[in-house]
This record gives C-alpha cells, sequence and structure tokens, in this order.
C-alpha cells in the first residue's frame, strides 16, 4: 500500500483522559502535521528531546514552543537511567526552570518515559507533555502517567505516575521511524486487541496468511493509534495507579521484561513484547483457553524480531520474581480465556516449564 493524503482524511477528535479524584485530565490528539501547532500555557519550557530524533521534528517543536531550554536525552533505553535523569535535572535547576515552567518529551517510549519522571521530580513535581514520534509512544507509553528508568536489577524499577496535560500523536512523524522500530510497536498494537478489541488483530495482519499488514503508510494508521489509544485510556481512567485492572496492561510483560533485563536492554521493549505475547498466549492455552497461540505466533512471524540466545527458565527466573505485579506468594501472569477476556493467574514455576520449552521451540 502506498502513502496516502492524510489531508483528505476526517480529523480524529480529542480524547480526554479523566484522573478519577483530582481536577485534571490527559488530552490526546492524533493527526497528522500536529507537532508544528503544538503549545502549552506555561511560558517557560524545557524541551527534552531524544539526541538521535531527526532533526526536522525538533525544529518543528522548537519552533511551535519556543523553549527556553532545549536538552537532548539519550536516546532508548541508555536514556533511562538515574545518572541521565540526575544529569537532566541538574541542567532545569541551572537554566532556572521555575515550578510555573513546563517539561515538553519529544522522543520515542524511552524518552517520554524520561521526560515525564523529570517533570515529576523536578521541584516535586512540574507540569509535562509528551510529543511521541514512535508508534509504540503513541499508543502506549506517553499515555496514562507511568514514567520512570531503569535499574540494573530490572525494568523500570524507579518512577512515578505523573500524567501528561496532553498528549500529541504526530503520525507524520512516523515517516521517519525505521521498519523495525514500527513493527516493534505494534506489539502494544496487538496487545491492546488481545486485550480488548480483536478487531485491531486484523487491522495489524489483515491476513495472517500473509506478510502484508500495517505499514507506516498504511491509510487506517490514526485511526488505529486512536483506537489503540482507547483501549489504554478506558482502563487508566478506571485504574490509573494500578490498584486492580490495570495490570491487565501488562499482558506479555512479565517475560519481556525479563527478557530485556538479560539481554541488558538490548532487545527492543516491543520485541521483546511479542515474544511475551506468544508466552502469554500459550500459558493461557495451558489453562484452557483455545485459539489464541494463532493469532501471536502470526504476530511474531510478522514482527520477525531479533533471534533470542539459547534461554533457560532458570536464568529468567530472578528477573521474573522481581517483576512488580509479584507479592509474597510469587509472581502473578496476565493471561487471557478468550480474547478480550484477561485475568491475572498466580502459577506454580512447575507448570511453566513445559510451556516454556513450546515457546522455545516456536519462536
Ligand atoms: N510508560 C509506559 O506506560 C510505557 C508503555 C510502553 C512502553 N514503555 C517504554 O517505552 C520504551 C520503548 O519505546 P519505543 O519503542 O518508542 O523506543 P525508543 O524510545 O527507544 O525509540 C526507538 C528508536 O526510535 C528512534 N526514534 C524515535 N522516534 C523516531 C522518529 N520519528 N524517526 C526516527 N527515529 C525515531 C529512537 O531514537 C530509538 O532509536 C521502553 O523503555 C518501554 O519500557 C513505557
Ligand atoms: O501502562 C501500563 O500499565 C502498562 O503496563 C503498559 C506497558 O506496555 C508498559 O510497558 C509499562 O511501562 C509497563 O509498566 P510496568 O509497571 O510493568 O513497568
Ligand atoms: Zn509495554
Amino acid at each position: 500500500m502506498g502513502p496516502t493524503d492524510l489531508t483528505a482524511l476526517p480529523e480524529l477528535p480529542p480524547l480526554h483522559v479523566p484522573w478519577p479524584g483530582q481536577a485534571r485530565s490527559t488530552t490526546v490528539e492524533v493527526g497528522s502535521g500536529l507537532l508544528g501547532q503544538i503549545s502549552v500555557p506555561e511560558t517557560q519550557v524545557a524541551l527534552l528531546h531524544d539526541r538521535a530524533l531527526p532533526t526536522e521534528w525538533v525544529s518543528r517543536a522548537r519552533q511551535a514552543l519556543n523553549p527556553a531550554l532545549v536538552l537532548p536525552v539519550s536516546s532508548g533505553e541508555s536514556g533511562k537511567t538515574l545518572d541521565e535523569v540526575g544529569r537532566l535535572l541538574s541542567a532545569l535547576a541551572q537554566g532556572g526552570l521555575s515550578r510555573a515552567g513546563a517539561v515538553v518529551g519529544l522522543g520515542g517510549g524511552a524518552t517520554t518515559d524520561v521526560a515525564g519522571f523529570v517533570a515529576a521530580s523536578y521541584l516535586r513535581g512540574v507540569a509535562y507533555y509528551a510529543a511521541p514520534t514512535t508508534l509504540l509512544g503513541m499508543v502506549d507509553a506517553a499515555v496514562g502517567g507511568k514514567t520512570g528508568v531503569n535499574l540494573p536489577e530490572g525494568k523500570n524499577l524507579v518512577g512515578a505516575f505523573w500524567p501528561a496535560q496532553a498528549v500529541w500523536c504526530d503520525t507524520e512523524t512516523l515517516d521517519t521511524l525505521p521498519p523495525r522500530d514500527f513493527r516493534s510497536g505494534a506489539a502494544e498494537v496487538f496487545k491492546h486487541g488481545l486485550l480488548a478489541r480483536p478487531e485491531l488483530l486484523a487491522q495489524v495482519l489483515p491476513s495472517t496468511l500473509s506478510a502484508a499488514g500495517l505499514t507506516r503508510f498504511s491509510e487506517w494508521l490514526p485511526q488505529l493509534v486512536r483506537s489503540a489509544v482507547e483501549v489504554k485510556a478506558e482502563v487508566v481512567a478506571r485504574d490509573p495507579t494500578e490498584q486492580n485492572e490495570r495490570a491487565f496492561l501488562n499482558l506479555g510483560h512479565t517475560l519481556a521484561h525479563a527478557l530485556e533485563a538479560l539481554t541488558r536492554h538490548r532487545l527492543p521493549h516491543g520485541e521483546a513484547v511479542g515474544y511475551g505475547l506468544h508466552f502469554a498466549a500459550l500459558l493461557s492455552e495451558a489453562q484452557g483457553a483455545t485459539n489464541l497461540s494463532p493469532h501471536t505466533r502470526a504476530f511474531l512471524h510478522w514482527q520477525n524480531p531479533e533471534p533470542l540466545p539459547r534461554l533457560q527458565l532458570d536464568t529468567l527466573w530472578p528477573f521474573i520474581a522481581r517483576d512488580k505485579k509479584a507479592d509474597e506468594l510469587g509472581p502473578r501472569w496476565v493471561l487471557l480465556h478468550g480474547l478480550a477476556q484477561p485475568y491475572l493467574a498466580r502459577l506454580p514455576r512447575e507448570q511453566l516449564g513445559d510451556v516454556f520449552e513450546t515457546w522455545r521451540r516456536d519462536i
């Protein structure tokens, strides 16, 4: 499918994600060319952008926001460290950003996770806005208020819930996103499809028999981003701080985060999630569900993630055991009774071995 004239498509109305018990809400806008039109009410703005982002997107945001401070953030997971956060906080202090100022994060999910955490910590919290430039950032990372960084002991082990006031998803920025990063982000769209909206599965993979599927140029891309955001927004509005059903958004992530930590983050998050979704589908089938793994197997085939080294469950276990959903009784897994029927389960470790071997053979 070739490029489409997105200006010919209808404008999508903004989505408002309420924050229960608080006066604020997040406005999520999706459209092509939004970046050149963004604005914030605060007069003093610090723009934190992925250092490796094409300059065109940084220039557009600079022109629109006229920021007092422009701070490049180390790209990807290498920026999701406490050292990087410390460096950025010092730069804000030295630059004189006041409590009335705002932080704007521009980049993929890694950058918006860091920028959001910096906004949450600086002066005990300043206004935060997100301009995600990856598919994953748009459909997942920038929405819902989870911000933070990694520790050597595991993924996202430090952070804060600090929702953005606005999230601007400019789908034009995806024009420069490498295809591998695009396919990586599609894992979170697929996850939202499995969790709540099965029609999204067919939009990512129009036919499980063909390799053709979603691309940066698919005419339904802005609508797909919006639909995927809606799934997350509905859950987050009911359970913003993961006391309950928000844990479902972690489908596939117990294994994914362990794979990321074990590979020292060389495996991109979305590829780890692709592997994790397949493991969750196989585990769900071992508990009685049917017809889930054909979907996740087809997705993995389409996504074509980096091959994994030979892995043992024993090697992954310490990371699985530290998953944030674990409690004193051990890890909890997000499973599916069927499409759009998630539940949480505690499984004895002995039950995982056979499924792990099947997964290993499949990937
Ligand atoms: N906070 C949340 O709720 C949440 C949800 C999902 C994922 N995450 C986090 O998001 C991160 C993954 O996000 P990601 O997949 O966006 O990875 P990323 O931020 O590392 O970006 C992937 C790559 O794309 C490049 N890039 C970004 N935008 C580009 C563009 N428009 N053109 C060209 N290159 C571009 C980046 O430089 C990087 O190399 C992980 O750290 C994950 O833990 C957070
Ligand atoms: O927003 C959520 O909640 C999610 O679980 C979305 C995940 O895709 C995302 O990777 C999130 O960062 C994982 O959160 P964590 O609490 O397990 O670190
Ligand atoms: Zn994720």
